[in-house]
């Protein structure tokens, strides 16, 4: 389909991204892993998403940075040996199709869905989209529907890369309670408060967090509102990015994963949906 007057298309080695330019914000998606890549209000001109300047634009990987669409399962909970699936499912990794665009009072809404949602290690009927709207803020909702006659148990997660200016002169706050340090074989920790990150960090906070915040400076700087969430995410490989291909050594000191996840399995009846939603919101 055609986009609206808001919405340009263009191609670069092989893949196709629309950027989005409206009163209220610019916003970059490709339509590979239906990732998007780039959130600027202009409210105050700053990019509030990361993307490594090594990421992968060609298709042959994952892209590492913005947000990542993890489904229909999280890291390497599919259930088989490590490695044996793709991490966090085959969804980043497929062309999704643009099915709607819309420019409202409140900015462009786009939906996209994936091209496949049966593969190896999820073989069930459901139809996946996801919504974004491009506004003051950034709202994403990826909907879960299960189009099949029997339930399905399933987990997904926005996986999103917010750009910090600096990670050791930043603060979550908002996150309270346990998490399972997957750093130490999942064993249960307490949050610190404050929250800074220090070293590296994988953590999932199993709580339906509704409301986090990024402080840059001791200047609140963004909002990450989840819902429909069991968990909230929150990793930064800090010396660790050295060995990862697609990261710079120092690439760490700029990005902060805060993911709207669902970590628990989520089981959904024959005509059940689920919308996981993540809107981030500058402050
Ligand atoms: O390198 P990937 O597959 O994109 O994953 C990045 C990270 O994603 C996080 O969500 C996981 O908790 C980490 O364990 C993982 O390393």
């Amino acid at each position: 389909m055609s986009p609206v007057n808001s919405v340009t298309v263009s191609e670069s080695n092989g893949l196709t991204f629309l950027d989005v330019d409206n009163a209220f914000a610019t916003a970059r998606i490709s339509l590979f892993g239906g990732h998007i890549l780039s959130f600027v209000p202009k409210s105050d001109n700053k990019e509030r998403l990361w993307v490594s300047p090594h990421a992968y634009l060609n298709g042959e990987r994952p892209i590492r940075g913005g947000i990542p669409v993890c489904w229909p399962w999280f890291s390497d909970d599919h259930g088989r040996e490590k490695g044996a699936l793709p991490a966090h499912g085959f969804l980043r990794t497929q062309v999704w199709k643009l099915i709607h665009s819309e420019d409202t009072e409140s900015g462009t809404t786009i939906t996209l869905s994936p091209s496949f949602t049966r593969a190896e290690g999820f073989e069930n009927d459901c139809n996946v989209t996801m919504v974004i709207t491009v506004g003051e803020t950034m709202d994403v909702a990826l909907t879960t529907e299960n189009t099949g006659v029997v339930p399905f148990e399933f987990n997904c997660a926005l996986h999103t890369y917010f750009h910090v200016d600096h990670i050791q002169h930043t603060q979550i706050t908002g996150i309270e309670g346990q998490y399972k340090d997957k750093l130490d074989d999942w064993g249960l920790k307490t949050t610190p408060s404050p929250y800074t990150i220090t070293g590296e960090t994988d953590r999932i906070h199993v709580a339906p967090i509704k409301t986090a915040e990024i402080e840059v400076e001791g200047k609140a700087f963004t909002e990450v509102v989840s819902d429909g969430n069991d968990s909230l995410v929150v990793w930064n490989p800090w010396l660790g990015a050295a060995s990862i291909s697609d990261m710079d050594p120092f690439g760490y000191k700029h990005m902060l994963c805060v993911e709207t996840s669902l970590t628990q399995g989520k089981t959904l009846s024959p005509g059940a949906s689920h919308t996981l939603k993540q809107s981030i919101v500058p402050k």
